[in-house]
């Protein structure tokens, strides 16, 4: 088990051994771990307690995509290493009340990362093993196939109960994956899906009993992509992905400051506000 960083320097995987210029920060390579599997590798979310997606987190995701892909790693199972939690999505004191300068880098950074995953040629598969709100929901759609731990976690696009909008590649991804009259009511709703009635709606792929199991089905679901002719798989894929891919990549300064403006409203920094001091009333 290890973090980008100590991979690189101990040039342990295969798929990693051309590895150039690496994110040198520690505090970035503690959050992500990746193992190494046959022919492909295991990237676990470790920041305690809940995966939040702080500027750093999505950095050090993107810097574990980019050097995968670099190094010609096929396939990825995307999980967590915290309990209960694959993640709790964006890190909401990322934007209450945040300066410019880090707003803008978190959503730009956000962008990057969605453009990546979304858009990977790697066969990537979600292993849900926890709670999966909004950005955590977003995270498990950009991969191929989700497969969820069954059990009391919930997984959704809630953003609308938080008083904020999901963007339109947000919209798109969850259209792209469940349709579009089930985003249009679960968008507007806020609605956050048991396992169960995840799988009823394609929201996820599998449901699985217990971590052993999940490892086990992750894998074979991972193995049967990455069976495919890879280029066939991939120009397939993004058949279904490059409208929206095109849109946000085409639009990236105009969502951004889109999402800026959003987000430094009064009556946003209120309910994000009153979101945060509701979570710390919970302990
Ligand atoms: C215009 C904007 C468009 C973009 C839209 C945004 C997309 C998003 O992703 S917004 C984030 C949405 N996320 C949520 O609504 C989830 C909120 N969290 C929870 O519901 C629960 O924490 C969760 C079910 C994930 C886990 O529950 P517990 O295991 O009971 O943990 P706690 O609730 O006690 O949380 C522990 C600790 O973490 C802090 N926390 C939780 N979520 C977040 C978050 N998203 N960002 C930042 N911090 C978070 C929580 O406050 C606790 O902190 P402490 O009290 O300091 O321990």
């Amino acid at each position: 088990m290890m973090s980008v960083t100590s991979i690189a320097r101990n040039k342990v995987l295969p798929f990693l051994r051309k590895s150039t210029k690496m994110q040198s920060t520690a505090s970035l390579s503690s959050l992500v771990k990746l193992e190494e599997k046959q022919g492909y590798a295991v990237v676990s979310m470790q920041k305690t307690p809940v995966n939040s997606l702080s500027l750093e987190m999505i950095q050090a995701l993107s810097q574990s995509l980019i050097e995968l892909e670099k190094n010609k790693c096929k396939g990825i199972i995307l999980t967590s290493a915290c309990p209960g939690i694959f993640s709790a999505g964006l890190d909401i004191r990322e934007m209450y009340q945040p300066t410019d300068d880090r707003l803008n880098q978190f959503w730009s950074s956000l962008q990057t990362l969605w453009l990546q995953l979304y858009g990977s040629k790697m066969a990537t598969v979600a292993l849900i093993n926890g709670h999966a709100p909004a950005g955590g929901c977003l995270l498990a759609m950009c991969c191929d196939s989700r497969i969820m731990l069954n059990g009391k976690s919930k997984i959704g696009l809630n953003e609308t109960k938080l008083g904020i909008v999901a963007p339109s590649w947000f919209k798109d991804t969850f259209v792209n994956t469940i349709g579009v009259r089930q985003s249009e009511r679960a968008l507007q709703l806020g609605s956050l899906f048991s396992p169960e009635e995840a799988l009823k709606i394609g929201l996820v792929d599998k449901l699985v009993p217990d971590m052993e199991t999940a490892t086990a089905v992750a894998e074979a679901e991972l193995k049967e992509f990455l069976q495919i002719p890879g280029m066939a798989r991939y120009l397939s894929k993004m058949k279904i992905r490059e409208a929206a891919i095109k849109d946000l990549s085409e639009t990236r300064e105009a969502d951004l400051n889109q999402f800026v403006n959003f987000a430094k409203t009064d009556a946003v920094q209120k309910g994000l506000g009153l979101y945060l001091q509701s979570l710390a009333k919970k302990n």
